[in-house]
């Protein structure tokens, strides 16, 4: 190990030289253009070791020469800032809400198309607030599907899926899945199925004439898994290990996939990823029968946090309103309905979420 004094914050740091070697930042071994690294890891000797070193006088840097005759200079931040138990302090900028907290917000998830069209402020308030809180509404959008394509594409690009790109849904049978009836559909989040399901979800109320029900109700699947995690630590911790199968079968497609319920960051412990749908769950075969019964506990448990009325949103969307949610944190669902009612929507890759709130610099 290399031992470094980090003055700055006044802290030794260890480094292993291999480590420190592939984060050499020269302009032989990184292209600070495109920000990749130019060289096989095997180029490398394996006995790659500091042969000489010394820091600038203002603290700044570190200087090193290698036992291979290669010099690297290091920004001291840079270093710090790498290291894993560092990454732990950084924010999540996360807020967990009950329908109560949420509802003192309502007015910051809220965002006119003008605005939207015109400010790239606005953007940025929106996806930081979708970072945030995992819903935002557009407001005054004309209610067809054009300008609701327009109005997500002015933001994000539009994942595709069998689905189509932008999806136009009533109680046509379409596709062979429960969203296309009038059914109440209870809280869960889309693609349960899909190895990477969408990040976020895009809903629209064309129209909803001669009719009743149809509400839209949102549950901050956040919320519930801390008070899981907190009240239930036990029931927590199953549903972060047992991967539970879903699909989605109709003529010409077959998906099908295993995850948790829960996903957490392997290194930082942080709630990641909520995967929900009572409906689309396949056979259940991933777990031996003698733990079943600690499961389904478990399962119920967290469906009476998510399904408790203090924690659920319920609201009739109005055509000229869109709302987009976080796929992989708000469980949604909706009321049963009569007369004649036209969704519109789309989805978004999680990457591209991520990417975009990343350039606007509201996440790292
Ligand atoms: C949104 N759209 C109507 C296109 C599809 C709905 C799919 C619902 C499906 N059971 C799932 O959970 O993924
Ligand atoms: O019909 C709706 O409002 C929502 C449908 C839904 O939950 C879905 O498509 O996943």
């Amino acid at each position: 190990m290399f031992e470094i004094k980090c003055e700055k914050k006044n802290e030794i740091l260890k480094l292993n030289q291999f480590w420190l070697r592939d984060h050499c930042r020269c302009l032989q071994c990184y292209n600070q253009v495109t920000k990749q690294r130019k060289y096989n890891l095997l180029d490398l000797p394996e006995d790659i070791a500091v042969k000489d070193w010394h820091n600038t006088e203002d603290g700044k840097l570190l200087k090193v020469k290698w036992n291979d005759g290669h010099c690297s200079e290091y920004d001291l931040d840079f270093i710090y800032n790498s290291q894993m138990d560092n990454i732990k302090l950084r924010n999540d900028l996360r807020m967990p809400w009950k329908s109560s907290e949420i509802l003192s917000k309502e007015n910051d998830l809220k965002f006119k198309l003008s605005h939207v069209v015109s400010s790239e402020d606005c953007v940025k308030s929106l996806v930081k607030a979708l970072v945030q809180y995992g819903i935002v509404f557009i407001e005054q959008v004309p209610a067809n599907t054009t300008m609701t394509e327009m109005a997500i594409r002015r933001i994000f690009p539009i994942m595709k899926t069998f689905f189509g790109e932008m999806f136009t849904f009533s109680d046509a049978p379409d596709h062979a899945d429960t969203a296309y009836s009038k059914d109440y559909l209870g809280p869960h989040t889309d693609n349960t199925y899909f190895c990477d399901a969408a990040g976020l979800q895009v809903l629209h109320c064309l129209q909803h004439l001669n009719g009743t029900g149809g509400e839209n109700f949102f549950i901050d699947g956040l919320n519930a898994a801390y008070e899981l995690k907190n009240f239930h630590p036990e029931f927590f911790d199953i549903l972060t290990k047992v991967s539970i199968p879903a699909e989605y079968i109709e003529t010409g497609q077959y998906h099908k996939h295993s995850a948790p319920l829960i996903r957490t960051d392997s290194i930082t412990g942080d709630i990641i990823q909520l995967r929900l749908n009572v409906y689309d769950r396949a056979m259940f075969n991933t777990l031996p029968q003698r733990d079943m019964q600690k499961f389904y506990e478990s399962f119920r448990k967290f469906l009476q946090i998510i399904q408790n009325p203090a924690n659920k949103w319920c609201m009739k969307l109005q055509p000229g309103t869109i709302v987009i949610f976080d796929n992989w944190r708000v469980y949604h669902g909706r009321h049963s309905y009569t007369g004649h009612r036209t969704m519109t929507g789309c989805y978004v890759q999680r990457t591209d979420f991520r990417s975009k709130a990343r350039v606007l610099g509201i996440i790292d």
